[in-house]
């Protein structure tokens, strides 16, 4: 199929997305282009975890998901953050359809290390025929990152590689991560252009880290097949050069030898 464009939303920023960013979803959807959107949540889970006097806890941008803090993340990503997202398309011309990765076997996983990180998974199969019936429907995905575990149970997935894996097993045309930073800055200043030596190295030296890291993995290992570029770009509605294109970090494989 052609035309899929998948959108992943940070948490740190789907409070303050605009009504503009899901009309041009919405209108995406009515040139025929196939755009999903896999949200996450980081920061509204850890609010719920306050709540519930949990601290909350990262290795690497992960999560460490005991069963409680697994029952919080659904919670709030199922319930709250997708359905919030979904009634933000209300207004516009389009039909999106709030799914996490248990619904139709969307997204099978299993756990990286119960030890050190609980119930945290990678990803082991997408049900892609399922997201195709979904997109030639005319629905627009909206993704929560909970999978089914493929023994039993769920697994609490990072939505950064959610997305990846989404778009890399749907051959999507394009992968934006739509975040609260302009892209990666080195130094202050926004890196447009990275190829994966490049990211590799940033985060070795420490200039990525946190919720970046699962961000510019998920790139590197997502360009494959159609996939030839991936944007890191922010969500705070200014983030269009004046022809429209999409101001940002632009991760892509090896840059072109130049002389
Ligand atoms: N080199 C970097 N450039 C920009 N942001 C970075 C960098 N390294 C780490 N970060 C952090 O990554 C954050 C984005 O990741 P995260 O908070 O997980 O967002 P999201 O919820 O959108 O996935 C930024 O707000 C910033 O704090
Ligand atoms: C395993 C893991 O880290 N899961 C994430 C899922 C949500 C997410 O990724 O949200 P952001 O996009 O806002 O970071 C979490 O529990 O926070």
């Amino acid at each position: 199929m052609e035309g899929i464009v998948v959108i992943k939303c940070g948490g740190s920023t789907v409070d303050e997305l605009s009504p503009d960013f899901f009309h041009s979803i919405a209108a995406m959807k009515k040139k025929g282009k196939h755009p999903i959107i896999v949200h996450g949540g980081g920061p509204a889970i850890n609010n719920m975890l306050v709540q519930m006097q949990i601290k909350p806890e990262f290795v690497d941008g992960l999560r460490k998901t005991t069963a409680d803090v697994l029952e919080a993340a659904e919670l709030v990503l199922s319930g709250k953050v997708n359905k919030k997202i979904v009634s933000a398309f209300q207004p516009t011309q389009a039909t999106a359809i709030g799914i996490s990765g248990i619904d139709g076997d969307l997204i099978k996983a299993s756990p990286i290390n119960l030890e050190t990180l609980g119930y945290v998974g990678k990803v082991e199969e997408i049900n892609v025929r399922f997201l195709q019936q979904l997109i030639q429907n005319e629905f627009i995905p909206v993704i929560a990152p909970i999978a089914a575990d493929i023994n039993e149970g769920k697994l609490n997935i990072n939505a950064d590689v959610a997305a990846a894996a989404v778009a890399r097993a749907i051959d999507a045309e394009e992968l934006i991560f739509v975040t609260d930073v302009d892209g990666v800055l080195v130094k202050g200043q926004l890196a447009e252009t990275l190829a994966v030596t490049e990211v590799n190295a940033l985060v070795e030296n420490g200039t990525i880290y946190g919720g970046m890291i699962p961000k510019v993995r998920a790139a590197a290992d997502s360009l494959t097949g159609k996939l030839e570029k991936v944007t890191i770009a922010n969500g705070n509605g200014k983030n269009t050069h004046e022809d429209g294109t999409l101001k940002g970090t632009t991760i892509i494989k090896k840059k072109a030898i130049t002389s």
